[in-house]
């Protein structure tokens, strides 16, 4: 059968400005250097220090990684005590992610501690071109020559006569020559004797790679390594006890149950708000990228490994691919290795430069830096120069089209009879780790996954009623041409859809806080929300003081976004909330003289539409509701299902990526702090 041709296209990016001056001059020094995508750092002996840490967070990074496969248990909890200061300090608010081990393999190399916990190797292994290399599985076997034992006992029923295997520096560069392509030249029962194909001076933690030699074969690969090691299980226990970790990666994903399993295993230990983000590294993991994608809260494309295991011509495609489904999904999905050269020198590639303007184009939510932060040279020009990379590129990004698209594909979903793929998808989606937990509100809950599927088709797209709402929120925030979304939301799941329409503007988004009760003792939730949107394009999370009164907490944000330059006067804001028992879209004027909210009359919001968009054409706009409820737009919801009233005031806040102004009254502008001791 011939290929669909749907779904083969990629979006396109027309810059159709002829004139490139305007292209290549310099920054406005005035322009408020809000950047959507987001920015995720390893954390290694390059950056561990406070200090750097300090600079890393406030040239903008939002997320930070620790990653179980390298350094000690110790010198992980070092980075995140150090983390923690480091926020305090700079009063910024970082994510923070713990990488597993999983099914990487690696080969055994006696180490030495460092006395900060950084593991040193004596001296690097020489392999010459044609040499003979071979990886022995033998149990106690020692590193001797070009004998190099490996983790996995069973690589002998792995690999054939004639496969690649790769063996690479943790982490590896493109640029460093510490990695090696080998081919199988015979398996013994032991011991699998490869050729080197080039020179290397192989050094640090080595890993094996096997690259996968063809679709039929690789099920049985690897398969009966579990997704989480022993001493993952046991890091992550340590860890997560200790401090507030907001995601666990998942290395070497192969299917869907595999999530499910992490999740079961951290359920256990009660961290069950801990989100869970998978790792595409292999084509496994492509073959059942959809129900991997499903079962978790984020992808991240691993694309150092997957490129060894996908032929380089196909590798656009897959990106595009994944990060197309992603977005679809309204699933956050990171990309890796996007600026290798940055180790070790102060500049980009051209090549590394386009590809990462190319990914904020494609759709990305962020750049998960590897090698650069953890033992490059210049880990906070890094972070800087992906930031601004990506600033630019999104100026360019087709906004009007993605929502678009995003509208046709839940039509066609529609009228091709997906409309319960769309249910499963939308729900799936919809449902995080609060949900699981009973946070959520049972309101939420039957927003989230409501999908009326008796309903007749209309043209329209069918969409949940919150992402109804969302999409609405960036439709007007479009036609009014709004600075700013302000968005109430308590499990992150409206900001999230709001997110997924990738607005042009900033998502001011306002957590507040859950009183949850875990059947010992209630528990102000939010903190950990409003680190978990840290991964997500466009949405800057401020923990908000769970106040009784929804405008006083408006106003005070508004006031904010003023003093921090996020909006200016006389600008508009689309506001998402609930009220009473309405779940609203509202358009606010800024006054003229940037004192707070301008008062205005209901008619002024038709007014307002018809002079910058011409007369409405959405169907979901409805003047006279719209007069009904005061001046906005939206659904009116089913119930409130609230009980703000009832938690007391805990009023922390940050403003990520934003400089430090002075700090509101009810939005505190205090830091997050990571660890539970601080
Ligand atoms: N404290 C609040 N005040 C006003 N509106 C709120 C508040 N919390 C949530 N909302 C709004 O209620 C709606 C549904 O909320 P919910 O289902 O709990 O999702 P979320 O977890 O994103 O808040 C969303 O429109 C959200 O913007
Ligand atoms: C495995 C990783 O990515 P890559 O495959 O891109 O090296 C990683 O960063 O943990």
């Amino acid at each position: 059968m011939a290929p669909s041709r749907r779904g083969t296209k990629a979006k396109t990016h027309v810059l159709k400005n002829t004139d490139l001056s305007t292209i290549i001059e310099p920054a406005d020094q005035n322009e408020v250097a809000f950047t959507a995508t987001k920015v995720v750092v390893t954390i290694g002996p390059a950056c561990q220090d406070v200090e750097t840490l300090c600079k890393i967070l406030d040239a903008g990074a939002t997320c930070a990684r620790c990653d179980l496969t390298w350094g000690s248990l110790d010198f992980h909890k070092k980075s995140l005590s150090n983390l923690g200061e480091a926020m305090r300090k700079t009063r910024k608010l970082c994510a923070v992610v713990i990488d597993t081990i999983g099914r990487e393999l690696i080969v055994n190399r006696p180490t030495v501690d460092e006395v900060d916990g950084w593991p040193k190797f004596d001296k690097g292994i020489s392999v010459k071109a044609e040499d003979k290399v071979i990886l022995s599985t033998k149990e106690g076997a020692k590193l001797e020559g070009n004998t190099l034992p490996v983790s996995y006992p069973k690589f002998t029923s792995m690999v054939q006569k004639g496969d690649t295997v790769f063996l690479g520096r943790y982490l590896v560069t493109g640029s460093e020559e510490s990695s090696c392509y080998l081919t199988v030249e015979d398996v013994g029962k032991e011991d699998v004797v490869c050729t080197a194909r080039n020179s290397a001076e192989l050094d640090g933690l080595l890993t094996v790679f096997h690259t996968e030699r063809s679709a039929d074969t690789l099920q049985n690969v690897q398969n009966d390594l579990p997704i989480l090691t022993d001493y993952d299980k046991q890091a992550l226990k340590a860890l997560l006890a200790h401090f507030e970790v907001d995601f666990v990666s998942l290395s070497f994903v192969r299917e869907a149950d595999d999530v499910h399993q992490a999740r079961e295993f951290l359920d256990s230990l009660g961290h069950t708000t801990t989100k869970l983000m998978a790792k595409c590294e292999t084509r496994q993991s492509l073959f059942n990228f959809q129900s991997i994608a499903q079962a978790s809260d984020a992808i991240i494309m691993s694309r150092g490994n997957l490129g060894l295991d996908v032929l380089p011509e196909k590798m656009a495609l897959v990106q595009k691919s994944v990060i197309s489904n992603c977005n679809l999904m309204g699933k956050p999905v990171l990309i890796t290795r996007v600026v290798d050269t940055m180790v070790n020198t102060p500049r980009p590639t051209r090549a590394e430069a386009t590809d990462v303007a190319n990914a904020v184009l494609d759709g990305v939510d962020g750049i998960l830096l590897g090698a650069e932060t953890l033992r490059g040279k210049y880990a906070v020009q890094t972070v800087q120069t992906v930031l601004a990379i990506c600033h630019q590129a999104e100026k360019a990004f087709d906004h009007n089209y993605h929502f678009e698209h995003l509208m046709n594909e839940a039509l066609e979903a529609e009228t091709e009879g997906g409309m319960e793929a769309l249910a499963r998808s939308i729900s799936a989606t919809s449902l995080g780790s609060a949900e699981r937990d009973g946070v959520e509100s049972d309101l939420g809950r039957r927003l989230g996954s409501s999908l009326s599927l008796s309903r007749q088709h209309t043209g329209a797209p069918l969409l949940s009623k919150l992402e109804s709402i969302a999409s609405s929120a960036v439709r007007a925030a479009d036609k009014v041409g709004a600075s700013l979304i302000i968005v109430y939301t308590q499990s992150g799941r409206t900001a999230s859809l709001v997110s997924k329409y990738r607005p042009p503007m900033p998502i001011l988004t306002l957590v507040i806080p859950q009183l949850k009760n875990d059947g010992m003792r209630f528990q102000l939730v939010g903190r950990g929300v409003a680190r978990q949107c840290q991964i997500q394009r466009g949405l800057l999370p401020v923990l908000a003081a769970p106040s009784p009164s929804g405008e006083t907490l408006l106003n005070e944000a508004v006031q904010m976004s003023l003093r921090v330059g996020l909006v200016q006067p006389n600008d508009h804001i689309v506001v998402v909330q609930m009220i009473s028992d309405a779940l609203v879209v509202k358009i606010l004027s800024v006054d003229e003289v940037g004192g707070g909210i301008k008062a205005i009359r209901p008619q002024s919001i038709m007014d307002m539409m018809k002079a910058t968009a011409g007369v409405p054409d959405n169907e979901e706009y409805d003047e006279a509701e719209s007069q009904r409820i005061g001046h906005t737009i939206g659904h009116p919801s089913v119930n409130a299902g609230m009980s703000r009233n009832l938690m007391h005031t805990n009023s922390i806040a940050s403003q990520p990526n934003l400089p430090a102004k002075a700090p509101t009254a009810g939005i505190a502008n205090t830091v997050i702090a990571n660890g539970k001791a601080a």
